[in-house]
């Protein structure tokens, strides 16, 4: 026996106290969810590099099979519609709302093949799990100088139909936890219209029903995904932008609110829940 064992003794009393209690269960998760990312991080940027040996789109499909079992953890269902949409093989730019860190679930669950995300610079620096996202291509741009997002965004495009790449973004450009879409961001439509390639619309529905951060609320739940049908851009030009980033816009908030589970009041989660169609 050493002299510390009394303390571990406590805290083993104490952990069904801790995880009872519903804020230090909240940040317990929340905690868990960033550990569970480095040390999956650290396995998967070694088996990425014995697999591929560097930075590349295939790495994806080591990073997906890492990411699918933290929903077990959780537990949260994944339930999809029109997945298969995406997994036609033509370049493409997908588009989805963003409403937290733990979107990266829904995401691998759902990701097509040679699909690459774009992502704000400062993952780059979050150790391994910065890492693991180079390794698997993911292109990180610069939020405060719009200039060199562009001409990242725009080098995507270059190669996007030469290499067969889907492009994964959030247009609303940053995480968004209200129940409601952002207005969007130009870059994903820019850049589609720039390779003539379809957007793909991807809904999530709202997490508020399992998860309100405000609230330390964090239990298990359901997210309903909808891949929507692909908006041609073929001979579209940049005076066509605004109208289909309206158009897609409104498709996806139509579709955000008919597959998420209405608040009531109380901000909980009612019984107003609607089914998908
Ligand atoms: C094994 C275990 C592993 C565990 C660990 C996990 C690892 C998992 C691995 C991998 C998962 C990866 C998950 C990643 C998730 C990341 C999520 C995020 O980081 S979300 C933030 C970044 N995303 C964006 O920001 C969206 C993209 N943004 C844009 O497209 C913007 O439009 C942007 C940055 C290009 C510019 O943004 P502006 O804030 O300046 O706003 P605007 O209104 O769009 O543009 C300003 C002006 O520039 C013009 N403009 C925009 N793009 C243009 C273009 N391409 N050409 C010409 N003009 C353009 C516009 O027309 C506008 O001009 P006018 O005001 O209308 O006159
Ligand atoms: C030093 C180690 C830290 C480890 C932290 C691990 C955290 C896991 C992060 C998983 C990646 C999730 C990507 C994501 O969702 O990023 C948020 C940005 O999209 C938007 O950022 P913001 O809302 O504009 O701040």
């Amino acid at each position: 026996m050493t002299c510390l064992d009394p303390w571990v003794l406590l805290l083993l009393l104490l952990l069904p106290v801790l995880l009872l209690n519903r804020t230090t269960n909240f940040y317990f998760k929340i905690c868990f969810y960033c550990v569970l990312c480095v040390v999956f991080s650290v396995v998967a940027c070694v088996v990425c590099f014995l697999r591929h040996g560097g930075r590349t789109v295939r790495n994806m499909s080591i990073i997906k099979r890492f990411v699918r079992i933290f929903k077990y953890f959780y537990g949260l269902q994944l339930e999809m519609k029109g997945a298969e949409k995406l997994h036609e093989d033509k370049p493409c730019v997908i588009i989805s709302n963003h409403q937290s860190i733990l979107d990266m679930m829904g995401l691998m669950e759902i990701l097509p093949r040679n699909c690459i995300q774009i992502a704000k610079r400062e993952l780059l620096y979050t150790g391994p799990v910065g890492l693991i996202m180079y390794l698997g291509g993911v292109i990180f741009i610069n939020r405060k100088r719009t200039s060199t997002a562009m001409s990242a965004m725009e080098e995507v495009g270059n190669i996007l139909v030469q290499k067969n790449l889907k492009v994964w973004i959030y247009p609303e450009g940053t995480r968004n936890g209200s129940y409601d879409l952002l207005p969007f961001k130009k870059g994903a439509f820019y850049l589609a219209v720039q390779a003539q390639v379809p957007i793909i619309p991807v809904v999530y529905s709202s997490f508020s029903s399992f998860y309100q951060p405000e609230k330390k609320i964090f239990t298990s739940g359901k997210i309903k995904v909808e891949v929507l049908d692909p908006i041609k851009t073929e001979g579209m030009t940049v005076d066509d932008i605004p109208k289909l980033l309206e158009t897609c816009h409104s498709l996806m908030r139509e579709t955000f609110f008919r597959i998420s589970d209405k608040l009531n009041e109380k901000g909980t989660n009612g019984s107003t829940s609607q089914p998908v169609q």
